[in-house]
């Protein structure tokens, strides 16, 4: 969808190492202008280094770095102060109002936005006089995206930004994340959970051990690499068996049973849903329609498990 857009990031053959272990290995990619970007990995695979060295806060080993066309070691000042940093572990002025905060750092920034814009762009302003040490981790998350955008980035790294929050607040922070590239801002972001990335990411790079697997959207990438749709019918007992079973045969590339079910498989989408709504047809029972995501995006390319939270390890 997006290589019709200019690149503001280029990374080519980017490589960090730290003694032996090779944290990032030989990684190009590009992120294009007003796009949600995910950096996606288990623990360890490379992705806060990789940020750091497009923020220009780690020198490569080998490779380069190209910000909005510009080589990023020879014009580091001015490429930097077109970025916006929101770290994993946010802290500032604990007793310093929400509204306080934001507008020190808009001081700091000649290209300044007004901070009661920031402030309700993110549905801060009720919270505006709160001391930041009073708030709780979603509205302290919050802050730290406003006090990164009054600087008016053109490129905003958020690095884990939902962890530790609670389902209600997560939700919140990707809604305002989600309305930032609307605001002339590209989002990178890292992460390791799955669901983030489904809800958030134009497209997504999936790192393991220091080197880029695949990248892509996340449909492309579900299509590419997840495989088969399934249609389960869970067998409680009294149905009629033969009429589900030849239902499915009749459509599914291949049927099997396992455990109290019958399963069949399917490469399209399409022919799944019509099994299951013919199912459906036949009575009461319960069925699955079961589609990959990118947790099978991530157990086909980097045998990576996930964590009862949707978390990557
Ligand atoms: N300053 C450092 N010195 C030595 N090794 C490091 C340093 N920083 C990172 N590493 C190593 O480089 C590898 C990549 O680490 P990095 O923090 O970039 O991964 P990550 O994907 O961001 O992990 P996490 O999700 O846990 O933050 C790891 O093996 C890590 O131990």
């Amino acid at each position: 969808m997006t290589s019709d857009r200019s690149a503001v990031v280029q990374t080519r053959d980017l490589r960090k190492e730290y003694g032996s272990t090779v944290a990032v290995d030989d990684v190009s990619l590009e992120i294009y202008d007003g796009e949600i970007f995910a950096l996606l990995g288990p623990n360890g695979a490379g992705k806060t280094t990789a940020v750091e060295l497009i923020q220009g806060l780690r020198e490569p080993t080998s490779g380069e770095v190209t910000l909005f066309g510009q080589d990023l070691q020879n014009h580091l000042r001015a490429l930097k102060d077109r970025l916006g940093v929101v770290p994993q572990s946010f802290h500032t002025f604990e007793r310093l109002t929400v509204r306080e905060n934001v507008a020190l750092i808009g001081d700091l920034h000649s290209a300044s936005s007004d901070v009661c814009e920031v402030l309700a762009e993110l549905d801060l302003t009720e919270w505006a006089g709160e001391r930041f040490g009073s708030l709780s981790g979603g509205y302290k998350r919050r802050t730290g995206i406003a006090m990164a955008l009054v600087s008016e980035p053109d490129i905003l790294f958020l690095d884990e930004p939902t962890a530790g929050l609670d389902p209600a607040a997560r939700r919140a922070t990707w809604e305002h994340i989600e309305g930032l590239p609307e605001l002339g801002t590209t989002v990178v972001l890292t992460t390791h959970y799955m669901d983030e990335v489904e809800y958030l990411a134009d497209r997504v790079a999936l790192l393991v051990d220091g080197h880029v697997e695949a990248v892509d959207s996340v449909p492309a990438l579900v299509d590419a690499y997840a495989g088969e749709v399934t249609v389960v019918v869970h067998l409680a007992g009294g149905e009629p068996e033969a009429e589900l079973e030849s239902t499915l045969e009749s459509r599914a590339q291949a049927v099997h049973r396992r455990e109290g079910a019958l399963v069949g498989v399917f490469d399209d989408r399409q022919r799944a849903q019509e099994a299951y709504s013919a199912l459906q047809d036949i009575g009461t029972h319960s069925i699955d329609l079961v589609s990959p995501g990118m947790e099978d995006v991530f157990l086909e390319l980097a045998g990576a498990s996930l964590a009862p939270g949707g978390e990557l390890r």
